[in-house]
């Protein structure tokens, strides 16, 4: 029980690596606040994970992480409900590459991220009664090295490692005892994945030959790579690939040819 009286606040946790990652959590002995837009899936994985792991372990708050108000009221429930906040994963992404759904995606993709990020550090700092923390955010292994069949969602990827490793570096977060690390798993056999189509990616044919030589990962083995992450007490502003060929690997920025 690793993470025994710890809080953490998971979005995107209805489905898919948030509910992954949530019912890892709650299995190291964490409590988790879910926030979602799909209210219905979102109720019923509480359920699920109520049954599992007790009552008052999990809840869950209907919410648009594109909204601030939807955040804040987030943030406040999970903190009203538990106490206290220790542990942040900004999870919640979708893809879609053509009009009028790549704009959205830079929206959830980044300006979700942003929010879940900047309220997390309010919430953690040591100088404003936080007890600090740590903030995961799922970037992808598209953020690192190019999937010519997704440019729009590779570009927000790349921008969550980037804004990540920024706040890892800056002083506040730094003296008040907050660590940001980022998650870049290659495709996870997910509800995102199986809904992989000629309307969400370029050049759908060849991209499925890509999607097989790169290999799908199952989102119990990005939830282990998320407990790597918080079992480790040094690591700020690192980058954690994991992929059906690699593994899990720690990982500079390079750039590799095209
Ligand atoms: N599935 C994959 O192959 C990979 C996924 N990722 C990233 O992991 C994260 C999770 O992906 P999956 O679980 O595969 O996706 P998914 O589509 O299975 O689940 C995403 C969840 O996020 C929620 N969501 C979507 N938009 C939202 C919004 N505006 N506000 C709140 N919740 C919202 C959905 O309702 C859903 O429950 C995403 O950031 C994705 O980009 C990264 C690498 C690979
Ligand atoms: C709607 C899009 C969903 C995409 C979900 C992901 O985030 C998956 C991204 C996964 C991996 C991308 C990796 C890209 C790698 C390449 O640049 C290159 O490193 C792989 C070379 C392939 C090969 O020839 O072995």
């Amino acid at each position: 029980m690793t993470l025994e009286g710890k809080v953490a606040l998971v979005t995107g946790g209805a489905q898919g690596l948030g509910r992954a990652f949530s019912e890892k959590l709650l299995q190291n002995g964490a409590k988790v606040a879910i926030g979602d837009l799909n209210q219905k899936q979102g109720e019923q994985t509480i359920q699920e994970l109520t049954s599992q792991y007790g009552i008052g372990r999990a809840i869950f708050v209907p919410c648009n992480v594109t909204s601030l108000d939807d955040m804040t009221n987030l943030f406040q429930n999970a903190k009203e409900a538990f106490g206290c906040l220790d542990i942040v994963v900004n999870n919640a992404g979708i893809g879609g590459e053509f009009a009028p759904m790549w704009e959205k995606v830079i929206d959830v993709n980044i300006k979700g991220v942003v929010h879940g990020t900047q309220l997390a550090i309010e919430y953690l700092r040591k100088d404003k009664g936080g007890n600090g923390g740590h903030i995961i955010n799922m970037a992808s292994a598209g953020g690192l090295n190019p999937n010519p069949f997704s440019p729009v969602y590779g570009a927000t990827k790349a921008a969550v490692v980037h804004f990540t490793r920024c706040w890892a570096m800056n002083s506040t977060t730094i003296d008040n005892g907050i660590r940001l690390n980022i998650l870049c798993p290659s495709f996870v056999d997910t509800p995102m994945t199986k809904n992989i189509s000629e309307t969400v990616c370029h050049n759908y044919e060849t991209a499925k030959g890509f999607i097989e030589k790169i290999g799908v990962i199952s989102p119990e083995t990005v939830a282990d790579a998320l407990m790597t992450l918080l079992k480790n007490k040094e690591r700020n502003g690192a980058i954690l690939k994991v992929s059906k060929h690699g593994g899990e690997e720690f990982c500079t920025l390079q750039l590799v040819p095209v």
